[in-house]
């Protein structure tokens, strides 16, 4: 019914050797930094519809399944396909016996110490879910608009404390966003004040610069606007400053239940760091398949075995 550390240590000794190489393949092939937040990202969404099953990975012809969900079109292909080939590496040596759940796992844990996060020891275990449909989405995911009531509530749901909520949000270290998340708080505020009063006006207008009215769609800015490609606590220092993207990050600061908390992560990157890895430990607990009867493990993370 756990998950434990060392579970493939002797069906697969070499799983997370396999997985890390092949994550580190992946980021010389593309020379970009987008399969790092894009695989963080995607266990998180993983985890949150179904729980960390792999749900999210699979492909359906008829585009009805979770990945095609309107909350999961922004999940950058990089991420996909970072998990995807480290998955056939690791089917090259130990055929049948390593999830897709876990190697997302361990690829999230990769791709946070190669953009200078720390590192943990991976919990493992998970089985492959047998459910992935679009429809089951809506509502479990949070919304970049959403108050730290709402946060906390879903993170509620999935057994996660709001340290948890503090500390996972830490991923806004590093990553894009696309203008429309955010747009609201640039132009449409609230009757009074068109600008969201909580962004620092400098960085809104660098935000209005970058996201006019109309933008191309596909365009994206980085939400650390500081350090957007290390893994570091520069985000909370970015909310005490007025300098975070979405409405629910800065939230963590404006609200006096988590703002000595913020305040503290901004101060001691150690303190972060900790929060962070146990954070990560808990959200990779979340409605884990254990047994035979309620997942398998897939061969291809794109389909269900049959
Ligand atoms: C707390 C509530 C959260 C909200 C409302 C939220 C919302 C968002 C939104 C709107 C984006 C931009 C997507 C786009 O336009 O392409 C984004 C990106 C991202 N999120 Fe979150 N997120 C939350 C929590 C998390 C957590 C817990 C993690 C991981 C542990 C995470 C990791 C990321 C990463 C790494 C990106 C960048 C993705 C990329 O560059 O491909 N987020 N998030
Ligand atoms: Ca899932």
């Amino acid at each position: 019914q756990v998950l434990v550390e060392n579970f493939y240590s002797s069906s697969c000794p070499n799983v997370e050797l396999i997985v890390q190489q092949s994550v580190a393949s992946k980021m010389q092939a593309t020379q970009t930094f987008t399969p790092i937040p894009a695989t963080l990202r995607l266990f998180f969404h993983d985890c949150f519809v179904e729980g960390c099953d792999g749900s999210v990975l699979i492909a359906s012809p008829n585009g009805d399944a979770e990945k095609d969900a309107p909350d999961n079109l922004s999940l950058a292909g990089d991420g996909f396909d970072t998990v995807i080939k480290a998955k056939q590496a690791v089917e090259a040596q130990c055929p049948g016996i390593v999830s897709c759940a876990d190697v997302l796992a361990i690829a999230a844990r990769d791709v946070i110490v190669m953009a200078g996060g720390p590192s943990f020891s991976v919990e493992l275990g998970r089985k492959d879910g047998l459910v992935s449909k679009a429809s089951r989405v809506a509502g479990n995911l949070p919304e970049p608009s959403d108050d730290l009531n709402k946060l906390i509530a879903l993170f509620t749901k999935n057994n996660l404390s709001t340290m948890d909520l503090i500390a996972l949000s830490g991923a806004h270290s590093i990553g894009f966003s696309h203008c429309s998340r955010f747009a609201n708080r640039l132009y449409s505020f609230s009757p009074s004040s068109p600008i969201d009063p909580s962004l620092d006006p400098n960085y809104a207008q660098q935000l209005i610069q970058m996201c006019p009215q109309n933008v191309d769609p596909s365009i994206a800015v980085n939400i650390d606007p500081t350090t957007p490609t290390t893994f570091d606590n520069v985000y909370y220092q970015n909310l005490v400053g007025g300098k975070g993207l979405f409405t629910s990050d800065q939230e963590l600061f404006t609200d006096p239940r988590t703002q000595s908390t913020v305040t503290d992560f901004a101060n001691n990157p150690l303190n972060f760091n900790a929060a962070f890895v146990t954070a990560m430990r808990n959200l990779g607990r979340v409605g884990v398949k254990t047994n035979n009867q309620q997942g398998e493990i897939r061969r291809d993370c794109t389909t269900f075995n049959s």
